[in-house]
């Protein structure tokens, strides 16, 4: 059972100023959420806040009825929020299987051989390298190892910290097209994205920051259609 996901006047930093101010949004569950915004606007600390890394100092995260603000990252993990950061998220010199059992430490499922069955269906490249080190793969084989890995806590909610980053052309058609299978199977994913326009195409929603803010919000249609959003966050006038 998936659950809303509302943050409310959400307000975080890093000890000094706020680096977030006032954030409102809710992601409905099993859809996918992209935050999108210029450089520094405050997206990864919008992830990191919301799985518990950074100082809140005023607002609310709600995963359904479940008060997460205050709460600690090992504890969001079995309450089902779990994250993939942008870089540094896997273990180089542990096997890709070692690594998916990394994802089953903090809230261990019910039935780890059947959950592992369930990712690695999702993630077909990662069968035949089960026993390689992680850190011997492609880029883009990497970033299916930490999503994998995330997936292995059996979440509600998936936070991704721009899951395209550094991939090739290829790889990032492929990592989309994963996130659509991971939303099929009931998952709610709020990700970070830099390739504004893909991510809105797959998008049921977007968010965009500016300055820490709410700039706008809407589907991604809606996002995708907007003739000043495209010009000021999505490179063009293209549709
Ligand atoms: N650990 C940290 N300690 C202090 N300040 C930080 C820390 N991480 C990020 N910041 C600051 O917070 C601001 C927002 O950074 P953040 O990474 O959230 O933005 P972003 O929108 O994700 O940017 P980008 O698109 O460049 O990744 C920046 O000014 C950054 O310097």
């Amino acid at each position: 059972m998936t659950e809303q996901l509302c943050v409310k006047g959400l307000t975080a930093g890093y000890g000094g100023p706020p680096i977030i101010e006032d954030i409102s949004l809710s992601v409905e569950p099993g859809e996918i959420a992209v935050v999108l915004g210029p450089n520094g606007a405050g997206k990864s600390t919008l992830l990191k806040t919301i799985f518990a890394l950074t100082t809140v100092s005023a607002g609310s995260i709600l995963l359904g009825e479940r008060e997460l603000t205050g709460c600690r990252t090992s504890v969001l993990v079995p309450l089902g929020v779990s994250a993939v950061p942008q870089s540094k998220n896997i273990f180089p010199s542990m096997t890709v299987d070692e690594n998916l059992d990394v994802g089953t430490y903090a809230a261990p499922p019910p039935d780890k051989d059947a959950t592992r069955e369930k990712v690695l269906s999702l993630f077909p490249d990662l069968k035949g390298k089960l026993n390689q080190p992680a850190g011997e793969l492609s880029g883009g084989q990497r970033q299916m190892v930490a999503m994998g890995r995330a997936l292995m806590s059996e979440p509600k909610l998936v936070l991704l910290d721009e899951p395209t980053a550094g991939l090739s052309p290829a790889y990032l058609e492929r990592i989309f097209d994963l996130l659509l299978d991971i939303r099929q199977t009931g998952i709610t994913i709020l990700m970070v994205e830099q390739n504004a326009r893909q991510a809105l195409q797959i998008a049921d929603h977007g968010h965009i920051l500016v300055n820490g803010r709410n700039h706008a919000s809407g589907t991604g249609k809606e996002l995708l259609a907007d003739e000043d959003i495209r010009r000021l966050f999505l490179g063009g006038t293209a549709a």
